[in-house]
């Protein structure tokens, strides 16, 4: 295995760790370049480090966003229940507000939320006590979880398959070892003879920052593209599969992710390559019948005019810059969850999955 064992639990990375009484994350805006580690006290400092992007990534964002509520509701002076609850409709509608797109932020104040509801006889100190104890939860499970994912889709992958990414599923964009990375770290795991292709994904280059740097630091064989070079590679038959993440998953199985999605998986139609979207079942959304109803982040203009702090657009030019697409789900060959591989008809099949 190489420098970092993503597989193994106490050397792969950890973008967020819990401790004593801060949050320390791993900046991701510095990689590749420096690994900063920054420690987090108070929910002003969690929202900003959602918003840009230190910590980002769909569950990474809802784990950050769990141990905010806490930092945001452990000061609030004894108070009635009903007062309580107002401040912490206060403080989860603020964090709310950080990023609309991946579900993860919502899921997890939510079950924050339902978690003090079911306190509400309990001093309101020892409710603060049992939200960050639902937050450590959130965060132990999901680890599990991605681990899962990671060995339910080894399956899918054949022994010298070359995989196409996008954007950074990986130990960063998660508690640990990550959705559709955690499938191609088992796989390496397991022995299979891995080529991995990484889409760069503009513009803030999640792919050639930060999979690059995860895939390198596993040594795990890897080609850096450019996002244009996908199709291409397709159609010369270059390309065994490919797996992706996402933010969000509606009940009819239409997915949203990191723009540039969406073609790639109408190319991989186009050249019968089978395409997956790893999904912890805390990204489906059965409350939206379709992906027409995911609200879609637009980002900054510098994010498209500038690279590296250098203007490579006409000054006051205007953009159009949104974070994520839709992937309608017909161009899904099925989705790699923590409960096993789902096959279209997605919508029954996930409504089962909840069921269960
Ligand atoms: C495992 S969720 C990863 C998901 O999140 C990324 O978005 P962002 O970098 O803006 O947080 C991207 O859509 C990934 O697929």
């Amino acid at each position: 295995m190489g420098k970092n064992s993503d597989t193994d639990t106490d050397t792969a990375i950890q973008s967020i760790e819990w401790r004593e009484d801060h949050l320390r994350i791993l900046d991701q805006t510095y990689l590749p370049k420096r690994e900063v580690y920054s420690d987090i006290r108070d929910v002003g400092r969690v929202w900003e480090a959602i918003k840009k992007l230190r910590v980002r990534g769909a569950p990474a964002i809802g784990i950050a966003a769990a141990y905010g509520f806490y930092m945001g509701i452990k000061e609030l002076p004894e108070s009635t229940f009903d007062s309580f609850l107002v401040e912490v409709e206060r403080v989860a509608e603020y964090l709310e507000g950080a990023r609309p797109t991946a579900i993860n932020l919502k899921w997890a104040l939510n079950r924050i939320k339902t978690t003090i509801q079911a306190h509400k006889d309990k001093p309101i100190d020892e409710i603060k006590e049992i939200v960050l104890k639902t937050a450590k939860t959130i965060h132990d499970e999901d680890k599990r979880i991605c681990k899962k994912i990671g060995e339910n889709g080894v399956s899918l992958v054949k022994k010298d398959a070359k995989i196409l990414t996008h954007c950074n599923t990986g130990s960063l964009a998660t508690g640990q070892y990550g959705t559709a990375l955690s499938v191609i770290f088992h796989a390496h795991e397991e022995g299979k003879d891995l080529q991995v292709w990484v889409d760069e994904t503009r513009p803030l280059l999640q792919g050639s920052r930060l999979t690059a740097w995860e895939l390198m630091n596993a040594e795990i064989p890897m080609k850096l593209i450019t996002d244009s070079t996908a199709g291409s590679i397709m159609r010369q038959g270059k390309v065994d599969m490919v797996i992706v993440g996402t933010d969000r998953v509606a009940a009819n199985g239409d997915t949203a992710n990191k723009i540039g999605t969406y073609p790639l998986a109408v190319l991989a139609k186009e050249n019968d390559v089978p395409f997956y979207v790893a999904v912890p079942l805390s990204t489906i959304d059965m409350e939206l019948e379709n992906g027409d109803e995911i609200p879609i982040e637009e980002r900054d203009d510098e994010e498209i005019t500038t690279f590296n702090g250098s203007q490579v657009a006409p000054k006051k030019v205007e953009t159009y810059n949104p974070a994520f697409d839709i992937t309608p789900h017909k161009y899904i060959t099925g989705f790699i969850t923590e409960k096993g591989i789902i096959e279209p008809p997605f919508k029954e099949s996930f409504e089962k999955l909840f069921e269960d």
